[in-house]
């Protein structure tokens, strides 16, 4: 038996970073897509071939007529640990811990760039892997499992991404638990620095902070928690599109500015909020966990403009779209 399984990024429109402090946060699922095999294998051992990642630490040496390969492979381990996770997560919960599997993964989303890779290369890994191991787990299950893989790799997570990941759509979320909004096409772009930060390090650097001064940094956290509610009742709100844009646009920019001073904003990631700003996005921020990666900008109207300053700023764009549905099962060959 093979089984297909796929899950969508995400993007964060309010409350990264507070959000594993507590506080709400509001995110939605995007069309990029993850996508995993999964089959039983002979050996009883976990085998994942994983098809666009790049491995680091790899070294080649060239002489006279031979290529001598040297892999990191402690660092190659650490960048599949999602997956194993995964898959060992499952297997336990299956009380199958010595079937053998092998999944094969491919994604269209670029890795450490604030889109939740993470989440759903892990959510797809459950997926394809319950689904073959015969457990009938709903998306939300899927979730909190994928949750419970963050959590293992990555000492903290809120678990925000397992779930907009598993569940699909618009999002509030808070302490675990979640609150579908309705579903609204938003008039952004995503601007893409190219580079890519490590969640696990940027979640661990704002900590560090937060524990040698917690005088500044809680009424940061709290200030976020706030602008999170305030978007939630606009968002909700019957206000006019524009009146409604003008007022998220400001609270994007505010969000901004509390993530800039946790220190997760890089010049890149501030060159290309500001290129859009300028080009008349209405907000622009960060989304995800910063150090590189992406930002978004809501433009309504000006979507076609703010990517191209984005382009001239040295980003890429991406002009994404919600995503209504999470994990998906997309095929299973008996
Ligand atoms: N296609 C993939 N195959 C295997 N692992 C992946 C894949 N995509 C992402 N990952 C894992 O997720 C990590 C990146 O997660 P993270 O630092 O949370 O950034 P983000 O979730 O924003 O992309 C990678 O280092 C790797 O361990
Ligand atoms: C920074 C954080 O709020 C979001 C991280 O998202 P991503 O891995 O950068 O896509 C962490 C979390 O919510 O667990
Ligand atoms: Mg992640």
């Amino acid at each position: 038996m093979r089984v297909l399984a796929s899950a969508p990024a995400k993007i964060i429109l309010f409350g990264e970073h507070s959000v594993v402090y507590g506080k709400p946060a509001i995110a939605a699922a995007i069309n990029l897509r993850t996508y995993v095999w999964a089959e039983f294998n002979e050996t009883g051992a976990i085998k994942i071939e994983a098809k666009d990642i790049r491995v680091p630490g790899l070294t080649v040496s060239f002489s006279e007529d031979e290529i001598y390969f040297e892999s990191d492979y402690g660092k190659a381990a650490e960048v599949l640990s999602y997956v194993r996770e995964a898959i060992e997560l499952v297997r336990e919960e299956a009380d199958k811990r010595d079937k053998g599997i092998t999944v094969s993964i491919t994604s269209q989303i670029p890795v450490g760039a604030g889109l939740g890779s993470s989440a759903a290369v892990a959510v797809a890994t459950i997926g394809a892997v319950s689904k073959l191991l015969g457990l009938e787990l709903t998306n939300e299950e899927i979730g909190k499992l994928g949750h419970k893989v963050e959590l293992l790799v990555q000492g903290a997570s809120s678990g925000i991404d397992p779930t907009v990941s598993a569940i699909g759509g618009f999002i509030h979320y808070e302490k675990g638990r979640f609150e579908h909004l309705p579903f609204m096409e938003l008039p952004i772009v995503v601007g893409y620095t190219g580079s890519s930060g490590s969640t696990k390090e940027l979640v661990a650097m704002v900590r560090k902070t937060k524990e040698e001064m917690p005088e500044i940094i809680e009424p940061i956290l709290f200030s976020m928690g706030k602008v999170v509610e305030k978007a939630r009742e606009i968002l909700l709100s019957d206000l006019d599109d524009d009146v409604r844009f003008e007022r998220l646009g400001r609270l994007m920019n505010i969000n901004h500015g509390l993530l800039d001073a946790l220190g997760v904003s890089t010049k890149k990631l501030s060159e290309l909020v500001y290129a859009a700003r300028t080009a008349g996005a209405l907000g622009a921020k960060i989304t995800g966990a910063g150090g590189g990666g992406c930002m978004y900008a809501l433009a309504p109207g000006r979507q076609r403009e703010v990517a191209t300053a984005i382009t001239i700023a040295g980003g890429t764009p991406m002009i994404t779209e919600i995503s209504r549905e999470g994990l998906r099962i997309e095929e299973v060959i008996p």
